[in-house]
């Protein structure tokens, strides 16, 4: 079994009577590239300082089997490399200078960089894409070129365990990154890496492990999958979002939203539709926090996809095959339950049929109706027939999906209206 680099047990802090960190335990095994997030304010940065020997902590930290305190300041450099967030690199320093600095835990005080040391430090700028810079005053770089310099300084100084405090907060999309690919790799190689990072779908898509603090505390740790969900990130950011993975890239996604008051909220709606049609809907539905359910659908149906991103119960059908009696009877049973049913304007063959049928079971129907069903009938009329007897009931309300969209948006929604 792997021994683990770094331990930290009920780790606290407090600054002028202030608590900033309390009761901190995690440890970290080698290899693991551990994404530390968290609302401002939370503790980040002091974590990694308290884990670097800058802040004296209570509690116990070790690293690689050493109690923290024991160690002096060369020896923890020579274990651990640290990036922080605001970092003053002096006057008149070139790249190259401020990159060899990254050997001076190595160095006595009277012995100059080595053939092997410039060898090093030539490595990992190019490593981070800064060797064109090298003679190139440090001051007169852009933001994310300096953090790129500051990278590559770190990466010189060849410890296994090394620390980033936002080291991509200013660069551009493609080296944000590139920056995040290179730490997974170079953990793939046998390093470990903690990074602060404020973006979670970056922290999701390449950090092996996350630990979400909030108020000084850790709130959660674990994969990413684990770690970013609705609850915790209402918890921590006071934000509401439906946590999904994206069909499109397969990965964790996060669809933030504003949430409204309405005094309608809470009632359950179930929605007949297919094809994508009623993605709008379902989100907005969802956004205003309405119960929903959906059906019947074909597996891999578009609507499918987004209702159950937002948590919807939906009833599923085999693609091409008609609505079977088991899903048909759920179907009528979420209508049934339902104050209100929305019907889309969906097409009509005999795979879905049945949906029309169910549909007079409804409370409160309201269809709505952008096409004619003329148009819409693969059936040779069964559809048609159905249609018009449903469209008859008293329960019945029909619109276009633009008025039922525009009546969702005021104040007390559609569902008071009828
Ligand atoms: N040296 C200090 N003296 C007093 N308070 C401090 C000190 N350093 C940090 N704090 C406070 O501790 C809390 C946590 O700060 P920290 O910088 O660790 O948060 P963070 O999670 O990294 O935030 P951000 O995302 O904004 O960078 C903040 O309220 C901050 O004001």
């Amino acid at each position: 079994m792997k021994q683990p680099i770094l331990i930290a047990e009920n780790v606290g802090l407090a600054i002028d009577n202030y608590t900033i960190l309390q009761d901190i335990n995690f440890t970290v095994n080698p290899g693991e590239f551990v994404g530390i997030i968290g609302p401002n304010g939370a503790g980040k940065s002091t974590l990694l300082k308290s884990l670097r020997g800058i802040h004296s902590a209570i509690g116990t930290i070790e690293i690689f089997g050493e109690n923290l305190h024991t160690l002096s300041e060369k020896q923890i450099a020579r274990k651990v490399a640290y990036m922080q967030q605001e970092i003053n690199t002096g006057f008149g320093f070139s790249a190259k200078q401020v990159v060899l600095a990254g050997r001076y835990p190595y160095l006595e005080w009277w012995q100059n960089e080595s053939e092997e040391d410039y060898a090093i430090a030539e490595k990992y700028m190019k490593f981070t894409g800064v060797s064109h810079l090298a003679d190139k005053d440090i001051n007169h770089m852009s933001g994310g070129e300096k953090q790129r310099v500051l990278l590559a300084k770190v990466l010189t100084q060849e410890t296994d365990l090394i620390f980033l405090d936002e080291p991509t907060a200013s660069l551009d999309l493609t080296y944000q990154e590139e920056i995040f690919r290179q730490c997974k790799e170079l953990c793939r190689q046998g390093k470990t890496i903690l990074i602060v990072v404020h973006d979670i779908r970056l922290a999701a898509k390449f950090c092996s492990r996350l630990i979400l603090l909030n108020k000084g505390n850790v709130l959660a740790d674990g994969l990413p999958e684990e770690v970013i969900t609705t609850g915790n990130l209402h918890q921590a950011y006071q934000m509401n979002a439906a946590v999904f993975n994206n069909y499109v890239s397969g990965l964790l996604d996060i669809y933030t939203y504003h949430k409204e008051d309405r005094n309608d909220s809470k009632q359950r709606i179930h929605i007949i539709s297919g094809g994508g049609i009623a993605s709008d809907l379902i989100r907005k539905l969802y956004e205003q926090h309405y119960k929903i359910s959906t059906g019947v659908l074909s597996t891999g149906d578009g609507d499918a996809i987004v209702a159950s991103a937002f948590k919807a119960k939906v009833i599923y059908k085999e693609a091409f095959a008609p609505i079977n009696e088991s899903s048909s009877e759920e179907n009528r049973m979420l209508i049934g339950h339902a104050n209100f049913t929305v019907l889309c304007n969906i097409a009509y063959g005999i795979n879905n049929l049945m949906n029309l049928k169910d549909a007079f079971i409804a409370k409160q129907l309201i269809i709505l109706e952008d096409t004619p069903i003329e148009e819409r009938d693969y059936t040779n009329g069964e559809a048609k027939h159905l249609y018009d007897a449903l469209i008859r009931q008293s329960q019945v309300q029909v619109m276009t999906t633009n008025e039922f969209m525009h009546l969702m948006e005021q104040k007390n929604g559609v569902f008071k209206s009828i």
